[in-house]
């Protein structure tokens, strides 16, 4: 049996759920069906979920709620009414969110609470339009699925126990339908994944059902080696690891959620993203191991704004045991979480996502640098960008490096910073954000501009 999972694109709208239920019936062996909350339209349109996060926060921060909850209602009621489905739904989805605004329980993970109905009503919506069609389908909510995840709002990550009880979704008849992105505590609280997470839940139940396969429907054709929209028809990625794909999305693939890679992982299931309007194309497969070409020894080029480094310099900072750790706790005790820290003899610097360090927090930060550590220098410099090129034989392929730094020279690009990553399948540059489309595009000529 295969899971199928199709994201917001996929269910963005009444005529993209007529080509996911088509895509659904046209294989018996797509049984699991995990969904994502109705996405964007068109460019200038507004994802379901974050409209529930519009509602949330406002309603938190006492101003009003009904422009959001209209714009909510008013999406699914398009939908309902253009499959011919009965628009009862609507007085549910009402009465919902009224339960959670109020229920003063909820407080710590309200905007979870509220996050998670716009996958909880289009699972319920595509269940009953499959039923509508004269198919056996139900909608299976993520707690009577067995999904058990930890405490952490936003944040939360699977528990161990849920894939036994996963399995047992085997022994029931017909297409079921579960909404992705959430899952609940072992207390019956609410939790949802981080943003993009229904990647994970079809991940999850893909490993917990033992499926043949984990197929991860979206709106490209494949994967490709860049971002296509920096880079107009870029080459496709037919094969990739387990791995070059998790780095990929770790650093700014956004069409798979790199935590969704573990669970299939874990479980040996291939990965096959495709296309929900072309789904004849074969897809990219992500699978244990491939085979290398030598002439393509980078696989792929992500790349991702929004970073900030903090830049530390003493004098025999290699000497003094306990540095690095001291100047990490620093950041876990402001509850900052940092992406990568390249360090030299006397300098050490710590990449983080700027909205992990507000402006407002970064004084403390420097104070308590300059203070408890006793550094020569402690600077922040914001609005930088990073760009990863990623291949499972890169490292062993002489000349990977010498013909990036070409590339950011041919683009007149300053390199800011260079890490090569201990995984020995990432080579990471970090540079201003201005830099980022003209470099990327220049990696792209050299690497993959003359490959057929
Ligand atoms: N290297 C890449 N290959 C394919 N798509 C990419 C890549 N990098 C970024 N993307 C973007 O990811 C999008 C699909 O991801 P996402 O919007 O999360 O899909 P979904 O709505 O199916 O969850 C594509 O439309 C594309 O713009
Ligand atoms: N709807 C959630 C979860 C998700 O996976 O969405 P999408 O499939 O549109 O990336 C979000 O917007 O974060």
């Amino acid at each position: 049996m295969k899971v199928a999972k199709f994201g917001g694109s996929s269910v963005a709208d009444a005529n993209m759920l007529k080509k996911v239920a088509n895509i659904i019936v046209s294989d018996p062996k797509r049984k699991f069906i995990v969904v994502s909350a109705p996405g964007k339209r068109n460019k200038e349109d507004i994802k379901v979920t974050d409209l529930f996060i519009e509602l949330g926060n406002n309603f938190a921060s006492g101003k009003p709620i009904e422009d959001a909850k209209t714009n909510i209602l008013v999406r699914f009621q398009t939908m309902l009414e253009n499959l011919k489905l009965s628009t009862e739904l609507l007085d549910e989805i009402d009465e919902s969110i009224n339960q959670v605004l109020h229920n003063d329980s909820l407080k710590t993970n309200r905007l979870d609470s509220l996050k998670a109905m716009g996958e909880d009503t289009l699972a319920k919506v595509l269940s009953l339009y499959l039923q509508s069609l004269g198919y056996d389908a139900s909608y299976v909510n993520p707690k009577e699925a067995g999904i058990l995840v930890s405490d952490q709002p936003g944040d939360a990550q699977v528990l161990e126990e849920s894939y036994d009880r996963l399995f047992e979704l085997n022994d029931r008849e017909g297409i079921l339908v579960i909404p992705g992105f959430f899952g609940y505590t072992p207390d019956g609280a609410l939790m949802t994944f981080p943003r993009g997470g229904s990647d994970i839940t079809g991940s999850i139940v893909a490993a917990g059902v033992k499926a043949e396969l984990y197929e991860n429907f979206t709106d490209v054709d494949s994967v490709y080696c860049v971002n296509p929209n920096i880079v107009s028809n870029p080459r496709e990625i037919k094969v990739l690891t387990y791995k070059e794909m998790r780095e990929l999305s770790y650093a700014g693939f956004s069409v798979f959620h790199d935590e969704a890679l573990i669970p299939a992982f874990k479980a040996k299931i291939p990965v096959c993203i495709k296309n929900t309007n072309n789904p004849n194309q074969p897809g990219t497969m992500i699978v244990s191991e491939r085979e290398v070409d030598p002439n393509t020894p980078v696989m792929g080029i992500a790349s991702d704004a929004g970073f900030l480094s903090i830049y530390v310099s003493k004098y025999l900072m290699n000497r003094e045991i306990g540095f690095g750790k001291n100047l990490l706790q620093i950041l876990v005790d402001e509850g900052i979480s940092f992406e990568h820290a390249p360090s030299g003899i006397d300098d050490m610097s710590v990449i983080i996502r700027e909205n992990q360090l507000p402006i407002e927090k970064e004084k403390v930060v420097i104070e308590r640098i300059q203070n408890e550590l006793k550094v020569d220098t402690v600077t922040i410099e914001r609005g930088l960008a990073m760009i990863m090129l990623v291949g499972e034989k890169m490292n062993s392929t002489p000349g990977v490096a010498s013909k990036a730094t070409t590339a950011f020279e041919n683009a007149n690009v300053n390199i800011v910073m260079i890490n090569q990553g201990s995984s020995e399948v990432s080579m990471m540059f970090g540079i201003k954000e201005k830099g980022l489309e003209p470099a990327v595009q220049s990696l792209y000529e050299i690497f993959f501009q003359n490959l057929n």
